[in-house]
Parts: C-alpha cells; sequence; structure tokens
C-alpha cells in the first residue's frame, strides 16, 4: 500500500480561506475587525520566523494583528505588566505569548495571567479544565487541528484504537481528550511506556508528537493506520548542504508503505497550527463581542 499525504497545508488554507471570509463578516457586525496580539520576547530566530507568519496570515485573514517584541532581558513584571494592559484592551481579542520564554521567566505565570477569554492558544489551566469536563472554552491550535484533518479523513472515529506517543500539555494530553470526546479507545504512550512498538501496532491512528526525528518506523505500524505526525525536527546537515532537513517524528519514507494516509513534515500539522489559531481568535472576537459564534468555525 502507498499512503494517501494528507496535505495539512491545504486543508489550512482553506481553513483561513473560510476564517477570511467569517472574519468580515463579524467586522460588519461588530463593527470592528476581531484582532490578535502576538507576544514575542527575546530574539530566538526560530520564533522570529513563526511570529512573522503568524502575523502575515492574521492579516491576510481580514483580522488586526497587534506585535510586541520585548528584549530578551524583559522582567517577569515589565511581562505581566504587558499581559494586563492586553486583557484590558477592547480591540484585542486573543493573546499569545510566544513560548518558550527565555529561562528567567516562569512560562506558567505568564499563561496564568492571560484572561481565559482571550487564550487563544487554549494553554490556560481555565480552558485545559473547560476541555477535561466537556464545557466549550478554547482548545490548543496543534491538536485541535490534528482533529480536523482525522475527521475529514475518516468521519466518525467511533470505537477506533487511537494512540498518542507524547503527555505534553500543548499536545499530548489535549489530543487524548479531542479523541476520547469523539469515542476513541484512547492510549497515551511516552518514554517510559513498555513495548512502544507492540503498544503503537494495536492503532487504527496514531499521533505522533515526542519531538525525536523519525523514532516512529513502519515496522510498528498496523496495515493501514491513518498516521498524524506533529514533529518538527530539523537534521544535522548532510554534506554540502547548509541546513539540515526537516523531518517529522515518524520515518515517512518506511511509513508510507503500511500506512493508509499520513502527514508529511513540512506541510501537515504545522500549517494547521496557525490557521487554527487565526480560527480561535475569531471564536474569541464574536464571544467577547456577544454574538453568537457561527457554526460553520
Ligand atoms: N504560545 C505558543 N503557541 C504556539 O502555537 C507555538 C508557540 N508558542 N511556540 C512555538 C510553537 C511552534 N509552532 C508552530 C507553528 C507553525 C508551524 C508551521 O507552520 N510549520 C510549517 C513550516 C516549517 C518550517 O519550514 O519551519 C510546516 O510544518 O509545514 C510550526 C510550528 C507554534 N508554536
Amino acid at each position: 500500500m502507498t499512503a494517501e499525504r494528507i496535505d495539512g497545508k491545504a486543508f489550512a488554507a482553506l481553513l483561513r480561506e473560510r476564517v477570511g471570509a467569517l472574519a468580515t463578516q463579524f467586522e460588519h457586525k461588530a463593527g470592528r475587525k476581531a484582532g490578535l496580539a502576538v507576544v514575542l520576547v527575546g530574539e530566538d530566530p526560530a520564533s522570529q520566523v513563526y511570529v512573522r507568519s503568524k502575523h502575515k496570515a492574521t492579516v491576510a485573514a481580514g483580522m488586526e494583528s497587534f506585535e510586541h517584541r520585548l528584549p530578551a532581558d524583559t522582567s517577569e513584571a515589565d511581562l505581566l505588566a504587558l499581559v494586563e494592559q492586553l486583557n484590558a484592551d477592547e480591540a484585542v481579542d486573543g493573546i499569545l505569548v510566544q513560548l518558550p520564554l527565555p529561562g528567567h521567566l516562569d512560562d506558567q505565570a505568564v499563561i496564568a495571567a492571560i484572561s481565559p477569554d482571550k487564550d487563544v492558544d487554549g494553554f490556560h489551566v481555565t480552558n485545559a479544565g473547560r476541555l477535561a469536563v466537556g464545557q466549550s472554552g478554547f482548545v490548543p491550535c496543534t491538536p485541535l487541528g490534528c482533529m480536523m484533518l482525522l475527521t475529514d479523513r475518516l468521519g466518525d472515529l467511533s470505537g477506533l484504537e487511537a494512540v498518542v506517543i507524547g503527555r505534553s500539555n500543548i499536545v499530548g494530553k489535549p489530543m487524548a481528550q479531542l479523541l476520547l470526546d469523539a469515542n476513541a479507545t484512547v492510549t497515551i504512550a511516552h518514554s517510559r511506556t513498555k513495548d512502544l512498538p507492540g503498544v503503537v501496532k494495536r492503532a487504527d491512528i496514531v499521533v505522533a508528537a515526542v519531538g525525536r526525528a523519525e523514532m516512529v518506523k513502519a515496522e510498528w505500524l498496523k496495515d493501514g493506520a491513518t498516521v498524524i505526525d506533529v514533529g518538527i525536527n530539523r537534521l544535522p546537515p548532510a554534506e554540502g548542504e547548509e541546513k539540515g532537513r526537516l523531518v517529522g517524528d515518524v520515518d515517512y519514507a518506511g511509513a508510507e508503505g503500511v500506512a493508509s494516509a499520513i502527514t508529511p513534515v513540512p506541510g501537515g500539522v504545522g500549517p494547521m497550527t496557525i490557521a487554527v489559531l487565526l480560527r480561535n481568535t475569531l471564536v474569541a472576537a464574536y464571544r467577547n463581542a456577544g454574538l453568537a459564534v457561527p457554526e460553520i468555525l
């Protein structure tokens, strides 16, 4: 079998288009644009690239983008003061503080300061709790994007065996909860799991989110599995290359021969993360403006 390539980039483009159309409707109804504030502390080059592409995508979708770039030695008090200012700003519907923060700043304390109703990353404990008990809030962008790809491809997930590899608060845990809500039978595997290949072999759906280049091998997969690769790892440069290639957590070339469908890296889950961020921001805007959130969002 040659697996179908799940084109996250194309799916994300469609989602951004739909969000853009609804953002225009929002502007007519609310008399203002939806707004996303992105805060970047320090000069990490990879973070700068992400923040720039978020800004471009936000503006392209007809929303307002507020960028705040702070020096690497910003104090926690100054960062918290900025978050408070954004919480109070009626033009700001969503707030994203780019993680990881420089070492002297406490990620959790900063996330806790963001108003849960503007926490479009879905990282605040209030939103994690809402997801855990089935209340509506904000769901982290990467796992929500993975669910969109899965349900688009498989429809009803009821009774399917899903194995999530990785237990982070940002991907693994919320991913498992979304799969459970969709009636899949869910296993969360991690670095201490015994016989990981044997566990993965049961899975109709594999979500790999461990951050180890090409760790998941073709031989681990059940025939016809659907594979969602969340990893983005840069390999060391080969001879004559300036930068190493980007690869996922799954050995794509091998998995292609066993899986029925698989997301590539790049062009799979990554673009979905940004598209869902815009989606969450528009949802926040409707809610903050006291307007009904359109069903198709
Ligand atoms: N508060 C916060 N929220 C985040 O959502 C957040 C964050 N901090 N810190 C960093 C990570 C990483 N992240 C990505 C988003 C898009 C791509 C993406 O679009 N990747 C493309 C291109 C990859 C490339 O060429 O570098 C792809 O996979 O095809 C990747 C990674 C969001 N993050």
